[in-house]
């Protein structure tokens, strides 16, 4: 058998571990596969003693992450986490010296990941992160070589797997958000800052991967308008659910002639959906190909086990050779597309008020809506909560972007509300 490929393991933490676990348990197959072993030879973390479940005795330690990249390796995993700081140290300067780099962190390439790109195609070295977007589904490589064919139209899903399990959870047992946080925290799922995943930002970044290579656009994460779950009551999912739908955070990206469009939101799925029947903390990402149609990757988002695979699936291509431009085309060739402008989409909407219990709330929200111009498909009112007020949740036809947020921004100042509106786009 040929020279195995050389590892150093940068983080041993939730994924890294898994690494560890998976190489031993599968290594004889991977050899097979791959054509040669994969072999860790070297690994760092921040502590050198915690007992993490796997022997790490037989791997040399380096106290320094940063210093991995200069050691006598092929490739340098890193799963250390974080948009800047140690990873970004590392990941610099082992693609500068030539070195395959593999990493699960979503939040380096979703902002660095252009400057990485160009690094590694100057050096002639592989920049892979299959693991950063939806966990262990294939996503990267089913658009970067599966429908690498297609014009991709829209790519959208559920990117998160913290907010997918919090949103399941309400819904199948009417608890509210602020109940089901620490239960989603305690599973390891949850980015070091968990605001990250609740808040959207971690599915921003993932979104902003995958449009760039289903799209063959920059990486563009400052441009994906991110909003995430905290305000979404069970009372809302209720509603939903009465009207055909289920709730679900969604990442949505289209392109066209008004520009890259990128949306991270909680969406209304239509229960006739795949995505409405997603649930716990799986992910599923869905792509529109003009020759293919729509694809859907559905499976486990998180976890050490699924992410492990996804880093070592990256591993096996490099140790074969199979490896291209790290967005699926030189990254001299994507391009740099502006942000449309979102006031100009049609949808229809679901719009969640809350209000005193008062004569007159309905008509002056009515009233709002009628001037901007948003006709309103259906309306429900339920009874007083606790502080007196009531939830109002319309649902409207078709409509401008524009013209709702005008609505709203005229009900902003209203006394009658008790609290800000939540807006949810309904998914067609
Ligand atoms: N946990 C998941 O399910 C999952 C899924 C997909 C992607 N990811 C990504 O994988 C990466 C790792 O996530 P994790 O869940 O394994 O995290 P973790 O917190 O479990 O492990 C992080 C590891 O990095 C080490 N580390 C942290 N800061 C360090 C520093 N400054 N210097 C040296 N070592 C340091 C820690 O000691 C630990 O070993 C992150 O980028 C994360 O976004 C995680
Ligand atoms: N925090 C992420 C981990 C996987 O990227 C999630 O909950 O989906
Ligand atoms: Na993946």
């Amino acid at each position: 058998m040929t020279q195995p490929l050389r590892i150093a393991l940068a983080g041993l933490g939730t994924v890294g571990g898994g690494v560890i676990r998976l190489l031993d348990e599968n290594g004889a197959l991977i050899a097979r596969r791959a054509g040669r072993p994969i072999e860790i030879v070297a690994v760092s973390a921040r502590d050198r003693n915690k007992d993490r479940g796997v022997d790490i005795s037989r791997f040399a330690w380096v106290d320094d992450t940063t210093a991995l990249a200069s050691r006598d390796v092929d490739v340098v995993v890193e799963l250390v986490g974080g948009s800047d700081g140690p990873a970004l140290t590392l990941a610099r300067s082992a693609l500068a010296a030539g070195k395959g780099f593999v990493t699960a962190n979503k939040a380096m390439i979703a902002h660095h990941g252009l400057e990485l790109a160009e690094a590694a195609e100057k050096a002639g070295a592989a920049l892979k992160f299959e693991a950063a977007v939806a966990g262990g589904i294939p996503v990267i490589k089913g658009l970067r070589e599966g429908a690498a064919a297609n014009e991709i139209s829209r790519v959208y899903g559920i990117l998160n797997g913290t907010c997918n399990f919090i949103l399941s959870k309400m819904e199948a047992e009417g608890r509210d958000f602020a109940e089901v946080l620490a239960e989603a925290q305690a599973l390891g799922y949850a980015e070091a800052d968990p605001t990250f995943d609740i808040d959207g930002i971690d599915a921003a970044h993932k979104l902003s991967i995958l449009a760039s290579i289903a799209f063959g656009t920059q990486p563009a994460f400052a441009d994906v308008a991110a909003s995430g779950i905290r305000h979404v009551l069970a009372a809302d999912i209720a509603e939903a659910a009465a009207l055909g739908y289920r709730v679900r955070l969604l990442g949505v990206a289209d392109h066209g002639a008004g520009g890259l469009f990128q949306r991270v939101h909680p969406h209304l799925v239509p229960i006739s959906h795949p995505l409405a029947h997603v649930t716990g903390a799986t992910n599923a990402v869905v792509a529109e190909g003009n020759y293919v149609g729509r694809l859907l990757f559905q499976g486990a988002g998180a976890g050490d086990g699924p992410t492990a695979s996804a880093v070592v699936a990256d591993l096996i291509d490099i140790a074969r050779g199979e490896f291209g431009p790290a967005f699926a085309m030189p990254s001299s060739a994507l391009l740099a597309q502006g942000a449309a402008d979102s006031g100009e989409r049609r949808g229809r909407n679901y719009v969640r008020f809350a209000v005193a219990d008062k004569v007159g709330v309905l008509a002056e929200i009515a009233a709002a809506m009628r001037d901007a111009g948003v006709s309103i498909e259906s309306l429900i009112q339920r009874g007083a909560s606790g502080d007196g007020s009531v939830l109002v949740a319309i649902v409207t036809h078709e409509a401008p972007e524009r013209a709702v947020a005008q609505a709203l921004e005229r009900l902003r100042g209203s006394q009658s509300l008790t609290g800000q509106p939540l807006w949810m786009h309904i998914l067609e």
